[in-house]
């Protein structure tokens, strides 16, 4: 890895197995992907403009694996690093179905991983629609570049098990698809880049989806490890062959092989029907499926006992012992050899699948000599184009299946011309070197244009500040009264921030965003890193103004924005403000102050629509409904955790009733000195200071007073 200025790119691939000796095919969630990153990461390491490297992905404790999945840290020969992180029961392997609920705390500890390291990634790139949904909401908090890579995806695999029979209401139960399909639209409307695999999985994969028309694509095709598969050269036997005795009476027939996680899209069960209807093919060859490894069929995941089973019973009906077979386990460097074995004998490789989405396995096979016969549904349309090695086929026609086998088993001169082209195709196009080289031009390219928005904004608004990232303390000011009143006062904390720039800058006020801007503008106030509106319902960062999706998912528990202004339509006293001062968790009213209601008598009337609600009278003539968890002192805790900040390290300023709350605890309240009466209450509240200045020289003086943020917890 080259020195610290380099790139530092930040992986996320959250399922699955991964470590530096990868067990695929171990698993249906370990497999091609979990290859492809790896060999990805390995190829960019390599290069001199990269300096770091990190994979995020899940850590779990789990007796029955091996327990480098519990390490939270784990180098590389390269120099790149796996970094594991908690989400979910820390002692259980979960398939990656099992993950969604676990996916927001993936999303805190990458955040204080983050800031652990004190340092920001430069890019962040998310494979899968899991690490799409992680990286979206870090992309949003930490204002950094997003990359995508599919791998699979939701919609096109709905399709197709549907389109063989499944109902859809039971593999929505089963793959999650509409949050899995959900978190792969969110990534497609924000991530900078999306890399494709094949023209194929745009056009037509992606093609599923609505923002994909919102999407930025670049095709990018994975490379091969050529090190690892090569034809069998002068090799006129396989070391397999002792193995294999095991399953086959005459181990030296071309064989029809199969590599794949057992999993229902990989449509192995037609491949069996195919050979196991045809006669000549189960007499002139035989059947060798690679389907992961398998102790006790009793122990697998449901899914792959399914398809194992299946399988087994249908070698049982046509009594296919002795021509076919099905290995337990196999060892990495068994792959290789199983495309060699499958070359040596004039066999052919089978990718039957439903849908594939590219097809790692097909670029192996190339590289081994060993033409091919695909699924013609994804990637694989665009590998027998450029390496023109193989036959495509549709998946559920069993018949073009035997066809195709027949015409590449049978017709010796065309097996030979696919598998020197095979040879020569998978060497020109699919390389890693070339993919990296591309990755980074391709990151070269987004960073560009995001220092071009930069220089842009930061010449529309002096001293732009992207401290929250890296900050260690946090400094959050009321507007009205305290943060402005008195030019000077402000012009001078405005000074002090830009001398501590560790120290991120909010505000928290009752306007409305649109309203937060105009006043902020109006005083000449850089942008701040944060921005609490609407009194504490709406939490929006930094220069670009990202809303944070999960305080607003958080504020919907038991909220019902219409059952308020039903449950309230009626209250004598109480008008409705204007369009523009409401929100999605807010509702305002003027109250008439000669004959204002009771809060008492609005929560009874709340209560009885089951609506949990803050209600919050300020200067005795505005009143807000507003969720039960939102409140300014609320949105300050949550992000204070969110960026691991502790609340002693947060200092909040202001100057009537609705400051009140965020302000009491660890937290470092202060009171300028112009408060409204009804702050007198606090007068002896741990951890508030009442300062004797006003507006901004109050917060000054607050900020003495607790030496924020030296020693600010003292
Ligand atoms: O028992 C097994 C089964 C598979 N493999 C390996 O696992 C990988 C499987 O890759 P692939 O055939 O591409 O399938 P998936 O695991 O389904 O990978 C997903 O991700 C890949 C990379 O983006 C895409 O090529 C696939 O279409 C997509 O489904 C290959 O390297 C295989 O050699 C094993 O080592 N042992
Ligand atoms: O079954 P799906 O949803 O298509 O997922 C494909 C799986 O194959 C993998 O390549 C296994 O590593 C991952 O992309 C994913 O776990």
């Amino acid at each position: 890895m080259a020195d610290h200025q380099g790139l530092y790119i930040l992986m996320l691939s959250i399922h699955g197995r991964i470590c530096g000796t990868p067990e695929l095919g171990i698993d249906a969630d370990t497999g091609g992907q979990v290859g492809y990153v790896l060999d990805e990461m390995q190829a960019l390491a390599r290069d001199p403009r990269v300096s770091r490297i990190d994979l995020l992905t899940r850590r779990f404790d789990d007796s029955d694996t091996n327990p480098i999945y519990g390490a939270p840290r784990e180098l590389l020969e390269s120099g790149a690093r796996i970094i594991r992180l908690p989400a979910g029961p820390a002692h259980k392997y979960l398939q990656k179905e099992r993950l969604w609920d676990y996916l927001d705390t993936f999303v805190d500890g990458a955040l204080h991983f983050i800031r652990s390291e004190d340092c920001i990634p430069d890019v962040i790139h998310s494979h899968y629609a899991d690490a799409g949904y992680v990286g979206v909401r870090l992309s949003r908090l930490l204002g950094i570049p997003l990359m995508h890579t599919g791998h699979s995806l939701g919609r096109d695999k709905r399709e197709r098990l549907i389109a063989a029979g499944r109902k859809a209401e039971s593999i929505d139960r089963q793959f999650h698809f509409p949050r899995r399909i959900a978190a792969e639209e969110s990534v497609l409307s924000e991530a900078s880049v999306v890399l494709a695999s094949t023209r194929q999985e745009v056009d037509e994969q992606y093609g599923l989806y609505e923002n994909a028309v919102r999407a930025h694509f670049k095709i990018l095709p994975p490379g091969v490890d050529l090190r690892r598969f090569s034809r069998p050269g002068r090799q006129r036997s396989s070391p397999l062959l002792p193995g294999l005795r095991h399953f086959l009476e005459a181990p030296r027939k071309p064989p029809i092989l199969a590599i794949a996680r057992p999993d229902e899209r990989k449509n192995f069960q037609r491949l069996i029907e195919a050979y196991a209807t045809d006669p000549v093919l189960r007499e002139q060859a035989n059947l060798v499926l690679v389907m992961g490894q398998r102790d006790r069929l009793g122990q697998l995941p449901h899914g792959a006992k399914r398809v194992i089973q299946s399988i087994l019973h249908t070698v049982d009906d046509y009594d296919l012992y002795g021509r076919v077979a099905l290995p337990k386990h196999h060892e990495p460097e068994d792959i290789p050899e199983y495309y060699r074995y499958s070359a040596i004998y004039k066999g052919v490789f089978v990718n039957p699948a439903l849908t594939e989405p590219f097809g790692l396995t097909l670029l192996e096979a190339a590289a081994s000599g060993l033409p091919v016969v695909a699924t013609r549904h994804g990637g694989p349309q665009d590998i027998i184009r450029y390496c023109r090695n193989g036959i495509l086929v549709d998946p559920l026609n069993i018949g073009e299946m035997q066809d195709a086998l027949r015409q590449m088993l049978f017709d010796r001169q065309r097996w030979q011309r696919a598998s020197r082209a095979g040879l020569l195709g998978v060497r020109r196009v699919y390389s890693w070197e070339a993919h990296a080289r591309r990755y980074l031009a391709e990151v070269e390219r987004i960073l560009r244009r995001q220092r071009k928005q930069l220089r842009r904004e930061s010449a529309a608004r002096q001293g732009v500040r992207r401290a929250l990232p890296t900050a260690d303390h946090l400094l959050i000011s009321d507007i009205d009264n305290t943060l402005i009143g008195d030019p000077a006062g402000l012009a001078t904390l405005m000074e002090w921030l830009r001398e501590h720039p560790r120290v991120a800058f909010g505000v928290a006020t009752g306007r409305n965003l649109k309203q937060t801007m105009e006043i902020l503008a109006a005083h000449q106030v850089p942008r701040p890193d944060i921005c609490i509106t609407d009194v504490g319902t709406r939490i929006i960062y930094g220069s670009k103004l990202r809303e944070d999706q999960d305080w607003a998912a958080h504020l919907h528990y038991r909220w019902w924005r219409d059952g308020v202004l039903q449950a309230l339509a009626r209250v004598p006293g109480l008008r409705l403000q204007e369009k523009f001062t409401q929100g999605a968790f807010k509702v305002s009213y003027y109250v008439d102050p000669k004959r204002p209601p009771t809060a008492k008598d609005l929560q009874q009337r709340l209560r009885e629509r089951q609506i949990a609600a803050h209600v919050v009278l300020s200067h005795n003539c505005f009143l807000d409904v507003l969720p039960i968890r939102a409140s300014k002192g609320h949105a300050i805790r949550f992000l204070a955790f969110r960026w691991g900040l502790p609340l002693h390290a947060v200092l909040t300023a202001g100057d009537s009733g609705n400051d009140a709350d965020m302000m009491g605890g660890e937290i470092c309240g202060v009171i300028v000195g112009n408060h409204s009466p009804e702050l007198h209450g606090l007068k002896d509240k741990h951890h508030i200071y009442f300062a004797s200045a006003h507006h901004a020289w109050g917060i000054l003086e607050g900020i003495q007073h607790y030496r924020f943020p030296g020693q600010a917890h003292a």
